[in-house]
């Protein structure tokens, strides 16, 4: 029986469909999972809770991975795993670039690769990418929904508090976005041949020295406004995996 459950998360090895949607709050997962037809609750250890259901017809995993890269992998190769094969992260995330609003989308197109796990996996010039057929798809979903988008690069960053050590200087870069997990998504699903994208909700910024004050208030994801961008980005990215699926993402 427990050999039938992967080591850490310990989701099912067999039966879960190919297609996930993943984010970093366990309580974010049952909240989008509530958005299913027949969902259950199919494992709950540690940070991992994950539920399956239909989206509109399609069979869809939903998860949650917890704060940081290093645990987050852990999900990610777990679902590998256990066959999921499609792979978005629905997450918040500190806006970078100014114009980008709280309660905004940032759709993903790559990653900085600051996410202290993969770095023990390959070299650092190795690029972390989203799948262009997931941008694509994320941006049809949030056209369709009404939802303010924008595109661009984010920085995935394992500290969140800043240190004694001054943040790496990206002015000029035009980063979209700061969070901490999606980098790990990105080269996990290109270790395994996955098909992985990400899109993020601004809740403010973390770090002082990174807020535009004109656009956001400062770190604070317990807002009315984040939290109408949740509910927007919720349907965006269970839709934008129904696309995906449906191959009507191009
Ligand atoms: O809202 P989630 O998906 O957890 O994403 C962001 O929020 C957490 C930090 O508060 C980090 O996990 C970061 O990546
Ligand atoms: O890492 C994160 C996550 C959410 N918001 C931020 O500002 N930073």
């Amino acid at each position: 029986m427990t050999r039938d459950l992967t080591p850490v998360a310990r989701v099912p090895r067999t039966g879960l469909p190919p297609h996930a949607v993943v984010v970093g709050d366990p309580a974010r997962a049952a909240a989008v999972a509530a958005l299913l037809e027949s969902a259950q609750e199919v494992s709950y250890h540690r940070e991992y809770r994950v539920f399956s259901g239909s989206w509109k017809g399609l069979p869809v995993v939903v998860a949650s991975h917890g704060v940081g890269g290093p645990g987050a992998i852990l999900l990610f190769q777990e679902l590998a795993d256990a066959g999921v094969r499609t792979i978005l992260r629905f997450g918040t995330a500190g806006a970078m670039r100014p114009g980008i609003r709280d309660g905004d989308l940032v759709i993903a197109e790559a990653a900085v690769r600051d996410d202290g796990v993969t770095q023990q996996l390959l070299p650092p010039e190795y690029p972390a990418v989203a799948a262009p057929e997931a941008v694509l798809a994320l941006q049809r979903a949030a056209r369709k929904q009404g939802a303010p988008h924008h595109r661009g690069f984010v920085w995935t960053r394992a500290a969140f508090q800043p240190g004694l050590i001054p943040l790496t200087s990206y002015d000029g870069a035009g980063l979209a976005a700061i969070e901490m997990e999606l980098s790990a998504l990105l080269v996990t699903a290109s270790l395994r041949g996955l098909t992985a994208g990400g899109v993020l909700v601004i809740d403010g910024v973390n770090a002082d020295e990174l807020v535009d004050r004109t656009t956001t208030g400062g770190y604070d994801p317990h807002r009315e406004v984040v939290a109408a961008g949740v509910e927007r980005g919720s349907v965006v990215s269970l839709e934008a995996l129904r696309l995906l699926a449906e191959g009507e993402a191009l």
